[in-house]
Formats: structure tokens, C-alpha cells, sequence
């Protein structure tokens, strides 16, 4: 059948797979970091060719002779970049990323223009949250005259991508629900929020055309040639990267939990109607299978234990061994890691703090446990407002970076309380990417490809990885938890605005 490739252009770096799905297996990967410019005033920026160059040298490091069997490619990204090109298709700007806070002014002027965050759910589903495209736009018609002037198109980084690798302009729904302007209802842009941003111009002319989630183009030649790929290669739709690891994990079926420890946390489901919360506490995204994909994003998950573990001086790849001797609590050290404004608590101005420090407690183990449990217990925030809503899980499926540690893998079990699987394919935003392309493919050809189907026989959990709840531990993080809770009462004034 030949070979699928996934690309996930993440914050931290690109990652490419190749999947043989008649073998099962992966059979080739490549990684490169990217960089990422961050200033006092919360911008974080990254310019669309450095995703460009690392794409570029994934497949350099990929043997030839795989790079010759790939049918397809699919490609995730990191939600929410601004990318704008003008009339010729050049980016006039660094890309503002999803964990960009400088625009939240802006944030607020949008709202403020159709009547309050209500009333922006009411016609999109979502308010306009710290990060949401939505913002960058007035942002840069302020800062970035210039850029704004000769804006003829906007993109999202995985959009971006589609586009070098095929020379076509398009967004698909998952993605494009991210941006705010999409009315996740029916699907399709609302007028009054791209009025409400930008009341000079019609930005529809900017947005190119919404399409379906199997989606097929070709690639360009000129480009196949240099990555050394056949002429004959498609490119699927593609989406966000968490509406990538949806797929990646399984999750295209109501009841799934995935959660994702990367830059940002998220949890997800996917949902077959639109997930609307009336007080905006998860985001109300669709999905990139047709379906829809309640989330909660946290801003500083790996950005808290990586920021740790810098400090002190070791990787975070070893940080298993130094959490040895911890235990659930971290003797009383409890971080709230709002390091660059936080959306989950909704806190775009929070900074982090910590708390509990006694003369015995302060070690780096404790330091880097808090941090850890600092990112879950956001994450078990939001939770908690989907099972309030009514949603019931069984069980989670782990991915993202920090699904490679033992300790937070069962971190996840207990604080949850629910058994923990991560799958065999560990990067699942690249892996749902390759599956999205190989179930374009299947319909193309004429057959009637079931994605859930194709996702239950292809993503298969590693026994090795996976975790049960401790009832013991379970019990003593919902203390912990509320000692979170309670200090976030205490600190939201400070960082009100
Ligand atoms: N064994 C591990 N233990 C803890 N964290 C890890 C481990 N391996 C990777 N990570 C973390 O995973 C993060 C990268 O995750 P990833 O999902 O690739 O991020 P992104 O998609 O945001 O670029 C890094 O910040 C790293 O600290
Ligand atoms: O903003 C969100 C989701 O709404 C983030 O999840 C981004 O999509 C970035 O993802 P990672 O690079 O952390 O995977």
C-alpha cells in the first residue's frame, strides 16, 4: 500500500513519521527543534521558514528509499498562529503563536464590539481567549502597519505547510475553529466576529475557501523532486495539532479522554454535535474528521517542568530518576505555573508563584514534582468543568512529550483517578496526521473508509506504558488539589488585569 507521512509542526520542534499500515508499523522518524522568539510584553513568535527549514530537514534525514514509497502526507500544527501572506503568497510577518499573551487588549476589544464574551459564544461558540487568532489581527494593524496594509490572505502554521507543500490556499473546520471567527455550529465563518475585528475590510476575502476533512491536493512538483518524494504524493487536509493527536489516539468516538503533555496541556474529546459552553470553560473546537472536539488548554505544562529543570541544571528526560524519592504533594511545595499568562485558569496576565517552601522541603526533586503537579492541576481545572457539564470518561490516552515519564504517566492515573493507555505510535499529533492522509486516500479511490474504524485498528496502546489509579494517591490529591484551588483564589487579584 506504501507509505503514510505525518508532520507536526509543534512550538518545540517539527516531527515527521512514516507509517507502513500493512506492516503496522513506524518505519521511519526524524525530528528537528525549532526556535522561539519571546519578549517581556508575552509575544512568543516564530517565522514561517524556520518551520519550512525543519520540515525540509526531517525528510533529508529520512533514507531515501522510504522517502520513495510515500502515497500521502498529512500535516498537524501547533493552533492559533497568525500567518499572513500578501498578494504573491510571501509571509509579511512573524507568525504570533497560540501562547502569544501581548494581544490581550485586543482580545477584549473584539468582545467588547459584538457585546461581551456571552454574546461571542452565542454566534461562534468560543469568547475570544489570550492566543485565539482573532486578536493578532487588530495586534498587527497597529503594530505592523505595513503588514497589515498588504495582508491578502491569513493562515494557520499547518495551513502554511499545505500551502509550501502544494501551492493551495486552504483551511479545514478543526484548525479553523481556533481561530474564533469560525461559527462552530454550522461550520462556518461568522460575520459578525470577522465585522466585530476588523470593522475596515471584509475579511472573508482573506480567509481561503473551508474544506471537508478528506480533502485531497497534490504535491508540487518542483518540491517533490527536492524532497526527494514521487510526483504522485497527496496532501490531506490536515488540522491542528490536538485535533491531529484526536486522531492519533483513537479519539474519534464520544467517551474518549486524550490528553496531551506538550508546550501546552490539553484534554479532548471528540463529540458528534458541537459542545457549546454557555460560560466558555472548555473550547468549543471542531474536529478534522467532521466531527467536533470539546478542549481545555493550559499555556505552561513542558514551559513549567522544562523552565525546572533548566534552573537545576538537567534534562527532563532524566527527571524520572531525580523524582524518585517524591511523593504525591511534593512534601508540601506547591507551584502555580502561570509562567507566561495562563488560559486554563483564565489568567492571561498571571505569573508563577510558589508556595509552602520550609527550610526542609526546598530540593530540586520537590521543585520539579511541583512543577509537574503545578501543570496537572490546570488541567484537572478545566476537567472539572467538562464533568460538571455531564461528560464521563473511562479512561485516558496519554501523548505528547511528557507521556514518555513513567512518574507522569501515573501522576495522570491518580490525579484523575482513571486508568492511563498511551499508544505504541508516541507522537500522536504526527501519527493522526498520517492516518487523516491514508483515510483521504481510502475515500478517494472509492471506498467508504470509516475513520474511527481505520483509527481503532491502527492505533494500538503500548501495555508497557500504561498505569492504573492508586486509590491511596488518588485521595491524597484531591487535598492537594484543593490546596491549589485555594491559592488561586488567593492570587487572581493580583493578576486581575
Ligand atoms: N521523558 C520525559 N519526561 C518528561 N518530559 C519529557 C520527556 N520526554 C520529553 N519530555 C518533554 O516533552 C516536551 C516536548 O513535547 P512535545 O509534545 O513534542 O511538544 P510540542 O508539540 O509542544 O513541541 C519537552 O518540553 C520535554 O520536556
Ligand atoms: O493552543 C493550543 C490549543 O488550543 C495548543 O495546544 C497549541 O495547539 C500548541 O500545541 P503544542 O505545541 O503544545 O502541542
Amino acid at each position: 500500500m506504501g507509505l503514510f507521512v505525518g508532520l507536526d509542526v509543534g512550538t518545540q520542534s517539527v516531527k515527521l513519521v512514516a507509517y507502513d499500515p500493512d506492516a503496522r508499523q513506524i518505519v521511519a522518524t526524524a525530528g528537528q527543534p525549532l526556535d522561539l522568539a519571546a519578549g517581556d510584553d508575552g509575544s512568543r513568535e516564530q517565522r514561517a521558514d524556520w518551520w519550512v527549514d525543519a520540515v525540509r530537514v526531517c525528510f533529508s534525514r529520512i533514507d531515501p528509499a522510504v522517502r520513495a514509497r510515500v502515497v500521502a502526507i498529512g500535516v498537524s500544527g501547533q493552533q492559533h498562529g497568525f500567518v499572513p501572506l500578501d498578494r504573491s503568497g510571501s509571509v509579511l510577518a512573524p507568525a504570533k503563536l497560540w501562547n502569544d499573551t501581548s494581544t490581550t487588549a485586543e482580545c477584549d476589544e473584539i468582545m467588547d464590539a459584538v457585546g461581551g464574551p456571552a454574546r461571542c459564544i452565542e454566534l461562534a461558540g468560543n469568547p475570544i481567549l489570550a492566543g485565539y487568532t482573532a486578536s493578532k489581527l487588530p495586534w498587527t494593524r497597529k503594530h505592523r502597519s505595513q503588514a497589515y496594509a498588504r495582508m491578502a490572505t491569513i493562515l494557520l502554521p499547518h495551513d502554511y505547510i499545505n500551502y509550501w507543500l502544494t501551492g493551495e490556499l486552504w483551511m479545514e473546520h478543526g484548525d479553523a475553529s481556533g481561530t474564533g471567527w469560525l461559527d462552530v455550529r454550522r461550520r462556518d465563518w461568522s460575520p459578525e466576529m470577522l465585522a466585530a475585528t476588523d470593522p475596515d475590510r471584509d475579511l472573508r476575502e482573506c480567509l481561503p475557501p473551508l474544506v471537508p476533512a478528506d480533502h485531497l491536493a497534490k504535491i508540487r512538483p518542483a518540491l517533490a523532486d527536492e524532497l526527494g518524494l514521487p510526483h504522485s504524493v497527496r496532501v490531506s487536509a490536515g488540522g491542528g495539532d490536538n485535533m491531529m493527536a484526536a486522531i492519533g489516539t483513537g479519539n474519534v468516538v464520544p467517551g474518549v479522554l486524550s490528553m496531551s503533555l506538550g508546550t501546552s496541556g490539553t484534554i479532548f474529546t471528540y463529540a458528534d454535535r458541537a459542545v457549546v459552553d454557555d460560560q466558555g470553560r472548555w473550547a468549543a473546537f471542531c474536529d478534522s474528521t467532521g466531527g467536533w472536539l470539546p478542549l481545555i488548554c493550559t499555556m505552561n505544562c513542558t514551559v513549567a517542568t522544562e523552565s525546572v529543570a533548566r534552573l537545576c541544571g538537567f534534562s527532563t528526560r532524566d527527571g524520572d530518576a531525580l523524582l524518585a524519592n517524591t511523593r504525591p504533594g511534593a512534601d508540601g511545595l506547591l507551584m502555580l505555573p502561570f509562567l507566561n499568562g495562563e488560559r486554563t485558569p483564565d489568567l492571561p496576565h498571571g505569573r508563577g508563584s510558589l508556595f509552602g517552601m520550609t527550610a526542609t522541603n526546598l530540593s530540586r526533586a520537590n521543585l520539579y514534582r511541583a512543577a509537574m503537579e503545578g501543570a496537572m492541576y490546570s488541567l484537572k481545572y478545566g476537567y472539572d468543568g467538562l464533568v460538571d457539564a455531564g461528560l464521563r470518561f473511562e479512561a485516558v490516552r496519554l501523548t505528547g512529550g511528557g507521556s514518555q515519564s513513567a512518574v507522569w504517566r501515573q501522576m495522570a492515573a491518580d490525579m484523575f483517578g482513571l486508568p492511563v493507555d498511551v499508544p505504541e505510535q508516541a507522537e500522536g499529533a504526527a501519527f493522526g496526521a498520517a492516518l487523516q492522509a491514508m483515510w483521504a486516500v481510502e475515500r478517494a479511490s472509492g471506498g467508504d473508509a470509516d475513520l474511527s474504524a481505520l483509527a481503532a485498528a491502527h492505533v494500538q496502546p503500548d501495555p508497557r506504558l500504561s498505569a492504573q489509579p492508586h486509590a491511596e494517591a488518588t485521595s491524597a490529591y484531591q487535598a492537594h488539589y484543593q490546596r491549589f484551588l485555594t491559592h488561586l483564589d488567593a492570587i487572581r487579584p493580583l493578576y486581575a488585569d
